[in-house]
């Protein structure tokens, strides 16, 4: 299983500093919440532990190794769930799920096997064909959460995955994601909610950029 490990990470878009240098060690089975107002980085700093954009200074090293692209981050299990979802409206539920199995090569039987399982564990079996466009932004949340628990990646990294859903969806989906964890996946997850925060292993809070752990990472 992966470990994630930053190194005076920062990011900045022109002269707007938006993740002061970081440093972090998530070992496997981690799950970290990172919280903070709107603009405070939390985004950027995902983005940036997904190898999506490139760190104003500093590194990303996943398992030894750095980051080289998204490309690279993607092969090596490093599964990002943007703000937004990033799904394919016009799919169903269940291909957007699919296509990315078989994308990397998991045999059709067993993409089909992991695709439901995914939908189930996101309580979503009823409605794998529905196109995405259809369904409604909590769907849409769930969908994307499945997409990436199908893939089983090493480290999940989710942008405010739980927003738009309601209480018992949120708890369901908070536990799956602490499942991931259980599972030996380092999770990371943006999020507004002190509930959601409240089940991670550690929370660090941004402001503005700047860092501040509101209960830090234990070794293991
Ligand atoms: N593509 C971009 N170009 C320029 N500035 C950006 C870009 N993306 C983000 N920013 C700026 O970087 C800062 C951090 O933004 P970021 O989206 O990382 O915050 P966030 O904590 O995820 O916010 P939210 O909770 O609203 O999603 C903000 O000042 C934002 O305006």
């Amino acid at each position: 299983m992966s470990e994630v490990r930053a190194q005076g990470l920062s990011v900045a878009y022109d002269d707007v500093v938006a993740v002061q240098p970081i440093d972090l060690e998530l070992g496997a089975g981690t799950m970290l919440a990172v919280t903070g107002p709107s603009g405070a980085g939390k985004s950027s700093l995902l983005w940036a532990l997904a190898g999506a954009l490139t760190p104003a200074a500093g590194s990303v090293h996943v398992d030894g190794a750095s980051l080289t692209s998204r490309d690279d981050a993607t092969t090596r299990g490093i599964s990002l769930i943007p703000q937004g979802n990033g799904l394919a409206g016009a799919l169903t539920a269940e291909e957007n799920v699919l296509v990315p199995l078989l994308a990397r090569k998991v045999s059709p039987r067993e993409a089909l096997q992991r695709t439901g399982a995914a939908l189930a564990l996101v309580g979503l079996e009823q409605s794998g064909r529905h196109l995405v466009d259809e369904l409604s932004g909590g769907q849409q949340q769930r969908v994307a959460l499945a997409r990436a628990f199908a893939t089983r990646a090493g480290v999940l990294l989710a942008d405010e995955s739980t927003s738009d859903l309601d209480a018992g969806n949120r708890e369901r989906m908070v536990a799956a994601l602490q499942g991931e964890a259980k599972r030996g996946a380092v999770v990371v997850l943006a999020t507004h909610d002190p509930e959601a925060a409240a089940v991670a292993d550690a929370e660090l809070a941004l402001d503005e950029g700047v860092a501040t752990w509101v209960r830090p990472l234990t070794a293991t």
